[in-house]
């Protein structure tokens, strides 16, 4: 009998033009027919088709047996680190970045706990390839890197039934979501639907980077259409296709999506919003931050993660926080975002009111300086409390510098190449370490390039960008770019609010997450220019985050976790994704008599 839920049917009708939600209603299905079976008991070809259980050629013999699998799998029983060993092989295989990254993401799909011990094992050549900069190509061509799909689509026709299509997910226990509705991905603007390789790629590193489980976590696309045209002319798009619905509507669906999720997964879900437009990452950030367990990794998360590399960076030039003069480019959500950290942290420091902080933070956007006497309109938002009386107003990048005479510049305007040779010249000659972020993302649309920061300052300046460079040579010496990328901050961020379960996540979390941070780069890092962490300590990074937020949950008593352990960083751990194989054989049980167990086989 064919069986339909209430948003599939919803959905049918609306295409067909039916308006009756009444039958909706009574043919949908049982919630007992939704839940997923315990894993325990998933068997046979089913377990093969099981990313969180299937093992491939490293089930044994005697699991083989067991599950009804044997016969399913090619005779030899192969390791995982000979399963490495022929990914990897693979992997060097393939022609292009977009071609790697279907690659993984099959693996993914596939083979969940290969694709984590892959992407931990090597993590530095493959992070740029399930996040930035590839994520994003992929990204645009998601029509193309489509295969399978893996999390939530909830569109704005399921408005009304939003609960009724989160049950469909078939995990009961959903610790984390990363949400988008993709209207700003990375820097290369609507892209609908496709976006939500965004919501994949964060998750995937809240597993690789701080060990949440894969299971606990739930990737979600809120399709309320695109205004991208060459989209909705795409043949291969897999979204909506119509224009974005926006004003009551959309926010409507936003707050029935918010309490549908706390009604499905407990208030305790964290739910992170990813790649929203500017103007509603800040709306819904102000709404629902105090009422849900939410932040926003553009805004926030960036914020700590360019804060860290200010903090670090003055270890080197040896001026205190307060006495820096900070020029953004760009004025949106990310710029903001870390302008108002910054300030907070120059506040408390030196002890001063936050608008007395913000004197020392100057922006520049697509219209110029923020001066005051801007057109009406052009200096609304969270930017507006940085516009400055005393400065003259220009649209030149290189002029606000001189007129300024910033210590740091930082861009975050998705314009691949706005800091021009001169403008990066004239940071040199008036800092002896000038600290210059090109945040943007992904690598074509950073401010300048690794090369172009070193080569401009002779190799003076203190440099980071949000998606990764190589390292530089000049005259001799080798210069290792920092990656300032949100990516040092949401997975440590995220485990300790799941792991102790706490109720909301406030400006104190990023500030915490910002200082941590800087103190774990080592004074060796420091003389190679790495303004953060290498790479490959990501892991020890996010769990070293996660203990000093996890104090303040307790201290502030967010936490519901009790009684706190003992341990934090010990109760931590042990929390921790493994991506060693489980074995399936119960300890008691033992090959039967008339079947012992093939001498050939270990
Ligand atoms: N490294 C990281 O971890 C992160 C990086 N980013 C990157 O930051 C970039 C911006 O993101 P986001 O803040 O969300 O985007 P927004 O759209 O919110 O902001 C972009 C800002 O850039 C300004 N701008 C656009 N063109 C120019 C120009 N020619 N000259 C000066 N300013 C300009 C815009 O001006 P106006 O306001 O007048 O339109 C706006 O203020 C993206 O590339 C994104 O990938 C974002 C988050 C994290
Ligand atoms: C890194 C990130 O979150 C962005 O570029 O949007
Ligand atoms: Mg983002």
């Amino acid at each position: 009998m064919l069986r339909i839920n209430a948003s599939g049917l919803r959905l049918i009708s609306k295409s067909l033009n039916v308006q009756s939600v009444k039958a909706v209603k009574n043919i949908a299905i049982d919630d007992k027919d939704r839940l997923s079976k315990p894993r325990s008991q998933i068997k046979g070809v089913e377990l093969l088709r099981n990313p969180s259980l299937y093992k491939g050629m490293a089930f044994t013999v005697e699991e083989r047996q067991l599950l009804g699998i044997h016969g399913l799998l090619p005779p030899a029983v192969l390791s995982q680190q000979v399963q490495c060993h022929r990914i990897m092989e693979n992997f060097r295989r393939e022609k292009d970045d977009l071609s790697r990254y279907i690659a993984l993401t099959n693996l993914q799909y596939r083979n969940e706990k290969l694709f984590y011990k892959v992407l931990i094992d090597n993590l530095e050549l493959l992070m740029p390839i399930v996040y930035t900069p590839t994520v994003g190509l992929a990204c645009q061509k998601y029509g193309i890197a489509f295969r399978r799909s893996k999390g939530l689509y909830i569109t704005i026709h399921d408005k009304g039934h939003i609960y009724d299509v989160l049950c469909n997910w078939p995990e009961s226990v959903v610790k984390a979501i990363v949400v988008t509705d993709g209207e700003r991905i990375l820097g290369l603007g609507d892209l609908g639907c496709y976006g939500m390789g965004i919501p994949i790629g964060k998750l995937s590193l809240y597993t690789a980077l701080a060990g949440i489980y894969p299971t606990h976590c739930l990737p979600i696309m809120l399709d309320v259409g695109t205004n991208n045209q060459q989209l909705l002319d795409d043949p291969l798009y897999i979204g909506l296709r119509q224009k974005r619905v926006t004003g009551k509507v959309y926010e409507e669906f936003m707050d029935e999506f918010m309490d549908a999720v706390v009604a499905r997964f407990g208030y305790n879900c964290l739910i992170q919003f990813e790649d929203f437009a500017s103007h509603n990452a800040y709306k819904f950030l102000q709404k629902y931050q105090e009422k849900y367990c939410m932040f926003n990794d553009d805004i926030q998360g960036t914020a700590a993660v360019a804060l860290a590399g200010l903090m670090t960076s003055l270890r080197v030039t040896g001026t205190p926080l307060e006495e820096n003069k900070i020029l953004f480019v760009g004025a949106g959500q990310a710029a903001c975002g870390i302008a108002d950290l910054v300030a907070l942290a120059i506040s408390r420091k030196a002890n001063i009111t936050f608008e007395q902080a913000c004197s020392r933070i100057y922006m520049f956007d697509v219209d110029g300086l923020l001066v005051e006497d801007r057109p009406e309109g052009q200096l609304d938002g969270p930017k507006n409390k940085y516009t400055k009386q005393s400065l003259r107003p220009t649209k030149n990048l290189s002029d606000a510098v001189e007129q300024i005479k910033p210590t740091a510049l930082i861009g975050a305007t998705g314009v691949g190449g706005i800091f021009t040779e001169s403008v990066i010249r004239k940071m040199g000659q008036l800092n002896e370490r000038p600290v210059i972020f090109a945040l943007s993302n992904p690598t074509h649309k950073a401010e300048c390039t690794a090369q172009q920061a070193y080569e401009f300052t002779d190799g003076r300046c203190l440099f980071s960008s949000g998606s990764p460079f190589k390292p530089v040579e000049l005259n001799g010496k080798t210069y290792v770019p920092g990656q300032g990328n949100n990516s040092y901050i949401f997975p440590g961020v995220a485990l300790a609010t799941t792991v102790f379960q706490s109720k909301h996540i406030d400006e104190e979390v990023f500030l915490i997450a910002a200082r941590t941070l800087s103190e774990q780069v080592s004074e060796s890092d420091l003389v190679a220019g790495q303004l953060y962490p290498p790479m490959k300590q990501i892991q020890n990074v996010s769990v070293k985050i996660a203990v000093e937020i996890s104090k303040y949950y307790y201290e502030t008593e967010l936490a519901s976790l009790y009684p706190a352990p003992y341990d934090l960083e010990s109760y931590i751990r042990d929390q921790l994704y493994d991506t060693t194989y489980q074995s399936y054989v119960p300890n008691t049980w033992t090959w039967p008599e008339e079947h012992t167990k093939p001498k050939d086989f270990n």
